[in-house]
């Protein structure tokens, strides 16, 4: 991989501000998914060295915590900066072991930075309250304070950006994070570490465990089970969410879950066809549809589903798969082989039932993890891409005829992370948006992503919300004071 700066491939764990290996030797092997050639290998931490890297975050927090909000703000400022004046290494990185186009990767660390930027200045704004004494010789405060030692568990699709929407509010606050990344994807976290590491972050405040699919487990067990960790982050699926729950009922962690969705994309008759298909293009195809908030369904009223379908299939024949290395490339690789089985599954479900290919439809002539861009129709509810999230590039069309019966559709999931729709109804884009029950909905756009909104989902799609004013409240704990005798 040709880097303007090698230093930043690092192949060790960075545990208390050392880069190190794991104690019993053990290496696992990272591969890149658009080729299958190995990137070279990183450490496999187990649960010894995360309690090495707990408890150096419980020795770093307090004089981290000690300092002013302002002089916190200064170093994550540089981390900030660092991030965008390596903006093409890091996205070499990413593209390399995640997949997706460089260009894509490129935005991705721009998001990344922008979380560390964000929280580094709302941190100087967590103000407290007073609250009229309840007695003539009682006065009420409310401070807060940060909540300690934090973990957090990210994934593969988005290998910088959901660290940084943890770690940087984790930090602003005055916690520190131990972070186990995707075992897919454990060189862009050990870059953005290097980073910190230059931009002053103390050691032992942001440690970085890579481990496989099989250590995770064991690092993920010890981060829910041990009493230090205050909070967990995770992003990832709900089945997972789930069981990490559990594992941290014990010590009664505060936790942030963001999991896995169905999104809705309705387009009402009365939509802007062409807005509607440019915003399809993004909510779908983002990451080859390797994405939480990735449009799963869409639904098209019966009066323009034939216009939508024709207009929608035609720019998809134009989106360029390939390597994401590669200029001109819009699609990358998915992830793996069970990736691109899962599509093949849903479709295969979906086609059996009834539904037609418009577009695509099959795996991609260059093989391996290729997928190509896929639009079908004549899906209905019976089918698994209904229920399930494909998590790739599939775009299934559903038809409908009536405003609530499409809205009770798109509610019918147990998921509630993002949805969207297309309207020039102002009535109705109130009426809708109050209807759909999702924490996020997207009115005449496909794409919702910014540090400044709350992040996150209802029902089995999470708790919490990232990014945001908000986001920076997962991180703190309120404490109240109570004076007496004045
Ligand atoms: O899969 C979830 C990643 C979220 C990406 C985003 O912030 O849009």
């Amino acid at each position: 991989m040709q880097l303007n700066d090698p230093d930043l491939l690092r192949h060790q764990a960075y545990i208390d501000g050392q880069w190190c290996d794991a104690g019993n030797g053990d290496v696992t092997e990272i591969f890149n998914p658009a080729n299958g050639k190995s990137l070279g290998s990183v450490p496999n931490i187990g649960g010894a060295q995360t309690r090495q890297a707990i408890e150096a975050a419980r020795a770093a927090q307090p004089a981290w915590r000690a300092l002013t909000a302002k002089e916190r703000a200064a170093r994550l400022r540089k981390w900030y900066e660092l991030m965008l004046a390596n903006q093409e290494d890091l996205a070499r990185i990413m593209t390399a072991e995640q997949g997706k186009p460089l260009t894509e990767a490129r935005g991705e660390v721009l998001y990344a930075a922008s979380f560390i930027e964000w929280f580094a200045e709302e941190a100087k704004r967590v103000y407290g309250d007073t609250i009229p004494g309840h007695q003539p010789d009682k006065r009420l405060i409310v401070t807060k304070e940060p909540i300690g030692v934090t973990a957090a568990i990210t994934p593969w699709n988005f290998p910088a950006a959901m660290i940084t929407r943890k770690a940087g509010p984790a930090l602003a606050a005055g916690c520190a994070m131990v972070l186990k990344p995707a075992p897919q994807t454990p060189f862009s976290a050990l870059a953005l570490a290097v980073l910190a590491e230059r931009a002053g972050i103390p050691a032992g405040l942001f440690s970085v465990l890579p481990a496989d699919a099989e250590r995770s487990r064991e690092v993920g067990a010890e981060l829910c089970a041990n009493p230090i960790v205050r909070k967990l982050s995770f992003t990832g699926s709900t089945g997972v969410g789930i069981k990490l729950m559990e594992q941290c009922a014990p010590t009664l962690k505060k936790l942030s879950l963001e999991l896995g969705g169905n999104a809705p994309f309705i387009i009402f008759e009365d939509a802007d066809l062409d807005a509607a298909v440019e915003g399809a293009l993004v909510a779908k195809y983002r990451n080859a549809g390797q994405t939480c908030v990735c449009a799963n369904r869409l639904y098209v009223h019966e009066a323009v589903y034939d216009a939508f379908a024709e207009k929608l299939a035609a720019a998809v024949a134009k989106l360029r798969v390939g390597p994401g290395d590669e200029a001109g490339v819009v699609i990358g690789p998915l992830i793996d082989g069970n990736a691109v089985a899962k599509v093949q599954a849903h479709l295969a479900d979906a086609l059996e039932k009834g539904a037609k290919v418009l577009q695509g439809g099959k795996e991609h002539a260059l093989g391996g993890n290729f997928f190509e861009p896929t639009v079908i129709a004549g899906v209905t509810a019976d089918m698994r891409v209904a229920r399930e999230e494909t998590f790739g590039p599939l775009a299934p069309l559903f038809r409908f005829s009536d405003e609530a019966e499409v809205v009770s559709q798109a509610n019918d999931t147990e998921f509630g992370l993002a949805g969207y729709f297309y309207t020039r109804d102002l009535g109705r884009t109130f009426r809708v948006a109050e209807a759909l029950e999702y924490g996020m909905v997207g009115i005449n756009t496909g794409l919702i992503s910014d540090e400044v909104a709350p992040f996150g989902g209802m029902k089995a799609s999470g708790l919490g919300r990232e990014g945001s004013k908000y986001g920076l409240d997962e991180y703190l704990e309120i404490k109240y004071l109570c004076l007496g005798g004045i």
